[in-house]
């Protein structure tokens, strides 16, 4: 391989030891690393104030929000709007948490959570409520498919009507009934529970595709957690209803960006927010005592308040001591976990091949999706292998090139989100049987301290917009009706870019 620079075992090693589990091969870390060791208060518009720790001047909060992903400051946002005083603490050196607007080789890169859609009403709201601009990728020239013997090139229009028709019975068995009610996944609980014990691998079983035909869809359905037999056939059946119980709505899904990153959407909503904003602030436990909850920093700081809303992944629940102990079920849904393990998101510089194209990869490869999906910008691609390791440049080499045989990886940056202590894995994908036993369990609150976060959305959990809905929930707002979301979702679709959307490939939320 013909490398600018190596794969860098010393970034890698600097990442491990920031504990965030990057990878970066060209990226000058210290400068980050540097600001991360710092207590800094933040004011809302962003400017950082350095401020030795404080606790007594601290304490006057109404809420105590910990996590400043778009639950947390969604929430933090609806608090305000109640007259609220807010103290959000975030354990990282910046905002947006499974949202990190970077970037690699002087371009905008999105490391997590990227795409938006006119379909997530939510999050759609609040794009068009702060005026942020939307665009569109470009979509692809050619799909790369695989096939029992290597994979193959097709026309994306050709490929995707396949697809279609080989994923369109995997969900409609004729009974649509079950998710009559989308927003509401428990609405007709009889019917679900006949269905949630289901993994993808259990229906790909019952639907007895022909092995090339198979193939074919297990990029998708191992996704969630690197096989098959982790996620549950209800949770990919929701978003199938979500997105209007179509293939084209489905796939379309990962269309559009917030022109300036996702960032600029978490700045927006933080600005009218106005919170006592702490970064660098990991808390350690949240204790609950008579009217009052104490939350103590991993520092040792600690700040009380009535009311607290936990915005932290399900992942990282079990990482945080609560007294009295969390409930069981919250406790069950943090050890098995939600949100989905092992993986990592790849930024590759690839001189070859230079063009737009989506590759897809059956279960079991270390790369699950890669495309190319604006003209110019590096390629972006998708491991839930549990034992690919992005710090090592020969594994990430041989991935692509096992794929793209004559790709010329000029270099890549990765961030592994299994690894990262404050999400421990990506968006949520449920596992059989956690929408029936614990979903409705999870989201209610425990004494004074109440949840909040895309993994526990009624909606698009698992998306933005599930994080969006979780927050403003969490903070006693107002969610849309079923009538809004329909009038709010198409009046979206009209002021959306126009494009074709049959070339767009969905990676789901991830
Ligand atoms: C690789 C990837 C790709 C994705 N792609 C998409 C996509 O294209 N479209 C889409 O809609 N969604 C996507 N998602 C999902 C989406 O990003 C998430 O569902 C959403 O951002 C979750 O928001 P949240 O506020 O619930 O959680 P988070 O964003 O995780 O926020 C939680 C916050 O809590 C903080 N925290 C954790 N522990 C502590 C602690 N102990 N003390 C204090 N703070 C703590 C974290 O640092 C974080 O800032 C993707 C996610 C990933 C990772």
């Amino acid at each position: 391989m013909s490398t600018r620079n190596d794969h860098g075992a010393i970034s890698a090693n600097e990442d491990a030891a920031s504990g965030s589990g990057r990878t970066a091969s060209r990226l000058p870390r210290r400068t980050l690393l540097k600001a991360a060791g710092a207590t800094t208060l933040v004011t809302a518009a962003g400017a950082a104030v350095a401020r030795p720790a404080a606790a007594a001047e601290l304490k006057d909060f109404d809420v105590i929000v910990v996590g400043a992903g778009l639950a947390g400051v969604t929430a933090a946002r609806e608090l305000k709007a109640q007259g609220k005083r807010v103290l959000l603490l975030e354990a990282r050196n910046r905002i947006g948490g499974r949202t990190w607007t970077d970037t690699y080789l002087g371009q905008q890169i999105e490391r997590g959570g990227a795409w938006v859609d006119p379909l997530q009403p939510y999050v759609w709201r609040e794009l068009t409520r702060y005026k942020v601009p939307i665009v569109a990728d470009a979509g692809v020239e050619r799909s790369i498919l695989p096939t029992l013997d290597g994979f193959q090139e097709y026309d994306p229009a050709e490929a995707y009507a396949r697809q279609k028709e080989l994923f369109t019975p995997f969900f409609e068995d004729g009974n649509r009934e079950y998710f009559e009610r989308p927003y509401e996944p428990l609405y007709r609980e009889d019917l679900v529970r006949r269905h949630d014990g289901f993994s993808l691998r259990d229906r790909l079983d019952q639907l007895t595709y022909a092995p090339e035909e198979e193939i074919r869809l297990t990029s998708t359905t191992s996704l969630y957690g690197g096989s098959s037999k982790r996620g549950a056939l209800t949770h990919l059946t929701q978003w199938w209803a979500l997105a209007g119980w179509n293939f084209d709505g489905f796939h379309g899904v990962n269309t559009y960006r917030p022109k300036d990153g996702t960032v600029s959407l978490l700045k927006a909503i933080l600005t009218e927010a106005a919170p006592t904003l702490r970064l660098n602030s990991p808390v350690a436990s949240v204790e609950q005592d008579g009217s009052r909850v104490r939350v103590v920093t991993r520092a040792g700081e600690h700040f009380v308040a009535p009311e607290v809303i936990m915005a932290v992944p399900v992942n990282v629940w079990k990482t945080i001591r609560f007294t009295p102990a969390l409930p069981e079920a919250h406790l069950t849904a943090s050890t098995a976990g939600i949100g989905v393990p092992h993986e990592k998101k790849l930024w590759l510089d690839l001189k070859q091949p230079a063009d737009r194209f989506v590759a897809e990869a059956p279960e079991g490869h270390p790369i699950c999706i890669m495309g190319r999906f604006d003209v110019g910008q590096p390629v972006v691609a998708f491991s839930v292998k549990d034992t690919f390791d992005v710090r090592d440049g020969r594994q990430v080499e041989a991935a692509v090139k096992d794929i793209l045989p004559d790709a010329e990886l000029l270099g890549y940056t990765a961030h592994d989100w299994h690894a990262d202590e404050f999400a421990l894995g990506v968006g949520a994908f449920r596992q059989p049987f956690q929408l029936t036993r614990l979903h409705r369990d999870i989201q209610k609150p425990h004494g004074r301290v109440k949840f909040a976060g895309g993994d526990i959305a009624d909606g698009w959990s698992g998306y933005m917009d599930g994080a969006v809905e979780s927050g403003i929930r969490a903070a006693g707002g107002k969610l849309l009706t079923a009538t809004e979301i329909k009038h709010l979702t198409s009046a979206a679709a009209l002021r959306a870019p126009q494009v074709d959307r049959r070339l767009y490939r969905s990676m789901s939320a991830f």
